[in-house]
């Protein structure tokens, strides 16, 4: 506690950039004085910091403002767990408290704010309940129920009573008759329900509430696959997302093979064509000039086996050659602990073509150490591009540190990992480390359908609050936005277009943060 010693200190940390070793040497082998130790503290927090995603952004006097109205909108958020830590509403599930998340002024901004790309998002999971339902007013659609039973084992679309379902003890009735039976509102409400997770928060486990995640993609399958729905489903979903600010979409999907009244014979390609027929309608509405685009990643079901793999390689193939500007890559989706790990799949998955980008989900458990959690090593040895969830990506510190040497960005999707039962309190959530730290992560929703969640308003909403740091402000978010197009499969040409679009949009934003403030006081920033 020297004189001296103290006066080397304070000069050091007035060097305004310095590196984790020096922090080390500020903290000395004695007691510093008040002051110095204040110094010190005020540096090491600035260091901190100064690695947190987003950090690096400069904010403009406009932006500076908003940022004022969005974090009194957020510090608001935070009064109701100071009074009641239960009451801080990313420690709920996610079902008890998207009502009131929806009337918050911070979700309010934050569905307004241009997000740019969901990168992670499956197929028969994008659509609101609402959208799902109108299209089950189609003609000719039939259910399979239990006897006497408002129930739905099952959906389908035929001229004539489809062929009994053994495994399902159920007997088909034409979906519109059944509306005149119970009322059509009895009968939309229990769908509504029967389409999503809801009401339920507390599956046994993972397995429970993936029981149940599977029965829901299964019942829509016959409803979705109708090659009429299946333009019409992606359309509506383009639309919400567009809504919902989101200009760029980048979809898993399985590729059904499609039907129709007429018994026509479809391929995987047709499936891709429709997907491709239908974006070029969306982009034509002159109502969606400022809409970007979308591209698929084929990514059948992993639970398979070489043969299984061999043929998903052939359809990839296939769609590559075909429509080489819509495909973004290949990946293997489905519970990753029922299904069989990468590594099984090495030698054939080698074998992809190097045109071919991968995009794999890997690490979505927390079950440290098992083959699940290896996939991580697996997918980044194979040369993915992004790393789907990646929730067990804290406890393997190479693979972290490779994410960021080679930027393969981090595809987080917290309310997915809430419902699936990763974890029940977002403040846990792995993903405070990759903010904390930089890690070039991308927010994403992944089957917003089954949650009753916006396209990607709700998960912005809990990372934002839950996830990220207190002081985390409008450059999180604005990084995350960027993020988003950044590690997008989008070529550098098309990047930057797309930037130019996102850009028009969140100056439109800015302004209106700004204009909502009106009558409150005005600072002058700059
Ligand atoms: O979070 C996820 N992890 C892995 N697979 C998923 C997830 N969400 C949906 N699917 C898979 O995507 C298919 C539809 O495209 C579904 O069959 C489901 O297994
Ligand atoms: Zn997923």
């Amino acid at each position: 506690r020297t004189r001296p010693k103290d006066l080397t200190i304070t000069k050091f940390v007035s060097i305004s950039s310095i590196g984790s070793s020096h922090v080390e040497s500020l903290l000395g082998n004695s007691r510093p004085s008040p002051d110095t130790y204040k110094t010190v503290r005020n540096a090491f927090f600035n260091y901190e910091e100064s690695r947190a995603l987003g950090y690096d952004l400069e904010l403009s006097s406009r932006e500076l403002k908003a940022n004022e109205t969005i974090m009194k909108a957020k510090l608001t958020e935070y009064k109701e767990g100071e009074i009641a830590p239960y009451l801080f509403k990313p420690s709920q599930h996610i079902f008890n408290v998207l009502a009131a998340i929806n009337k918050t002024e911070l979700f309010q901004l934050l569905q307004r704010m241009p997000k740019g790309a969901v990168l992670h998002a499956h197929d028969t999971a994008l659509c609101s309940t609402k959208s799902i339902i109108e299209l089950t007013y189609y003609d000719n659609l039939w259910i399979c129920q239990q006897a006497g039973d408002l129930s739905a084992a099952a959906l389908r679309f035929a001229k004539e009573k489809p062929d009994a379902l053994t495994e399902s003890n159920c007997d088909w009735s034409l979906l519109s008759e059944v509306r005149e039976n119970y009322g059509a509102d009895k009968v939309d409400d229990y769908l509504a329900e029967r389409l999503t997770l809801y009401p339920t928060t507390d599956f046994q486990d993972i397995n429970a509430a993936w029981s149940r995640f599977m029965q829901i993609f299964q019942l829509l399958d016959g409803l979705l696959m109708y090659a009429p729905v299946w333009g019409d489903y992606y359309y509506k979903a383009l639309q919400e997302f567009y809504a919902d600010g989101v200009q760029y979409l980048e979809f898993r999907s399985t590729l059904p093979t499609l039907y129709d009244l007429e018994g026509t014979e479809f391929t995987p390609l047709d499936t891709v064509r429709i997907y491709v027929e239908t974006l070029e309608k969306f982009k034509n509405n002159p109502a969606n000039k400022e809409f970007i685009g979308s591209r698929m990643i084929y990514a059948p079901l992993r639970n398979t086996n070489a043969e299984g793999v061999a043929r998903y390689i052939e359809t990839l193939k296939q769609v590559k050659a075909k429509y080489p500007e819509f495909l973004a890559g290949f990946d293997l989706v489905g519970q990753e602990d029922a299904g069989r790990p990468l590594r099984d799949f090495v030698d054939q998955l080698l074998e992809v073509p190097e045109d071919i980008d991968f995009y794999f989900h890997a690490g979505e458990t927390n079950w440290y150490g098992s083959t699940v959690d290896e996939n991580l090593i697996d997918a980044l040895l194979l040369g993915t591009k992004r790393i789907g969830h990646g929730f067990g990506l804290v406890k393997h510190p190479v693979v972290l540190d490779m994410v960021k040497k080679l930027n393969v960005a981090i595809e987080v999707n917290p309310v997915s990992n809430q419902v699936l039962k990763l974890v029940s309190d977002f403040r846990n959530h792995p993903c405070s480390q990759f903010f904390a730290d930089g890690y070039p992560v991308v927010i994403s929703s992944d089957d917003p359908s089954f949650w009753k969640a916006t396209p990607l308003s709700h998960d912005y909403y809990i990372a934002f609050l839950g996830i990220a740091s207190q002081h985390a402000d409008l450059r999180l978010l604005k990084k995350l936005a960027l993020n988003s197009i950044q590690y997008s499969s989008l070529s550098a040409d098309q990047k930057f277009e797309a930037l130019a679009k996102w850009q028009a949009k969140w100056d439109q934003f800015i302004d209106f943060v700004n204009d909502e403030t009106n009558g409150a006081p005005t600072q002058q920033l700059d």
